[in-house]
């Protein structure tokens, strides 16, 4: 995993590889997010009330003071017991509360084999993310499973545009570190109005699943053991294949330019050709670049104001495919599983696609700059 933008003054520590890295033994954690009054607490009653046979652990973020944190962070008993984290809504001063409680959580491992995190209503999930991905060194027992993101079908237009003019504000960065975003509340919109939430869904971010809810029924796999930071989602893996031709934008792509001016989020998608060896340590260096120095290389135009909330892509080298995963400026590329290789290479599809979620990205300049870096 890569990590802080002081890369080149410090010598990172080297981690051993140990039966904590094996997933299987850890506990799955999946933030749960969304704007005020989504639905995120009606998910998780139904969460907790359903019968799914898993045991959850579920921490609810509230305001509050942090003494309380503490007291009620050692007093998780049952399988299924509240843990609630009065807290402040920013997601730095929840940072130490969070991993101090879920650390005095684990100790009672194995009264529960899953841990679901709301947060406030305000957070920006991805920081929040970014510390838990990043965690996984200091609380191995648990890793990052995903984010979701309850919506309101009936408020998010709304939300979405309220504060453009502040560009970037806390719904729109919400959906633009989901994993997977629940639409909630279908019951009081129409077909037509549900389109035009899905459209705008997809041009922040094209690579969360999406499902319709209402009162948060649904199925426990669309918001638990996603494997988001393991795999490469559906909608990463789907266009890589086609459609996206390296200097041709198709239709979508102009949707998504034209939203970015009103959400300033957008998804911008890269395709990439099977690379080489030497390319795939030169992919490696124009992502440093990107996610650690904010620079995007071989293009002029400034990118002083990109933020890069979430970064994900499949890529093929040589046959090979390896998955990258990134939560701001950390990231990681790793090969894949082994199955995945397989059938990459049984239906000869060895093209590779880089996915970035960010604030201020531009679609042009980003695939200008990764060909002309990578000489494809
Ligand atoms: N009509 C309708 N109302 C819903 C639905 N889901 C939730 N609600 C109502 O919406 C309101 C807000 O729901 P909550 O679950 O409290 O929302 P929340 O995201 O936890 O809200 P905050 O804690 O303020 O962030 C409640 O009155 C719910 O009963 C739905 O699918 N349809």
């Amino acid at each position: 995993m890569a990590g802080d933008s002081d890369y080149d003054t410090e010598i990172p520590e080297l981690i051993e590889a140990s039966d904590s890295a094996d997933q299987s033994k850890r506990v799955p954690l999946t933030i749960l997010t969304g704007y005020l009054g989504a639905g995120k607490s009606t998910l998780i009653s139904h969460i907790l009330t359903k019968k799914h046979g898993h045991r959850i652990a579920v921490i609810v973020n509230e305001f509050g003071d942090t003494a309380d944190i503490e007291r009620r962070a050692v007093n998780v008993g049952d399988q299924e017991e509240l843990l609630e984290l009065d807290n402040g809504c920013l997601c730095c001063s929840i940072r130490d509360a969070g991993v101090a409680a879920i650390a005095k959580m684990m100790r009672r491992k194995g009264k529960f084999d899953y841990i679901v995190l709301e947060t406030t209503g305000l957070a920006d999930p991805s920081g929040l993310a970014e510390m838990f991905w990043e965690n996984e060194l200091y609380i191995p027992d648990i890793y990052l499973d995903g984010v979701v993101c309850v919506v309101d079908a009936k408020n998010v237009l709304e939300q979405l545009d309220s504060d453009s003019r502040r560009s970037a504000n806390e719904c729109v960065r919400q959906i633009a570190s989901a994993d997977s975003v629940i639409i909630n509340k279908q019951d009081l919109v129409s077909e037509s109005a549900l389109a035009e939430v899905r459209d705008a869904l997809n041009a922040i971010n094209a690579t969360a699943a999406v499902h319709l809810t209402t009162y948060g029924v649904l199925d426990l796999s669309q918001v638990i053991n996603l494997n988001a930071y393991n795999s490469v989602s559906k909608e990463v893996k789907s266009n890589s294949s086609g459609n996206h031709d390296k200097h041709n934008h198709d239709d979508n792509h102009s949707h998504s330019h034209s939203n970015t001016h009103l959400f300033g989020i957008s998804s911008v998608q890269v395709p990439l050709p099977m690379l080489t060896q030497e390319q795939y340590g030169t992919l490696d260096k124009w992502l440093r670049s990107v996610l650690w120095e904010s620079t995007l290389p071989c293009v002029s135009t400034s990118s002083a104001d990109m933020e890069i909330l979430r970064s994900k892509g499949v890529v093929s080298v040589q046959g090979v495919v390896y998955i990258l995963q990134g939560v701001r400026d950390m990231y990681e590329l790793k090969a894949a599983p082994a199955e995945q290789t397989q059938t990459q290479a049984q239906t000869q599809i060895h093209k590779g696609k880089i996915v970035i979620i960010g604030k201020n990205v531009d679609e042009a300049l980003f695939t200008s700059s990764l060909t002309r870096f990578l000489g494809i």
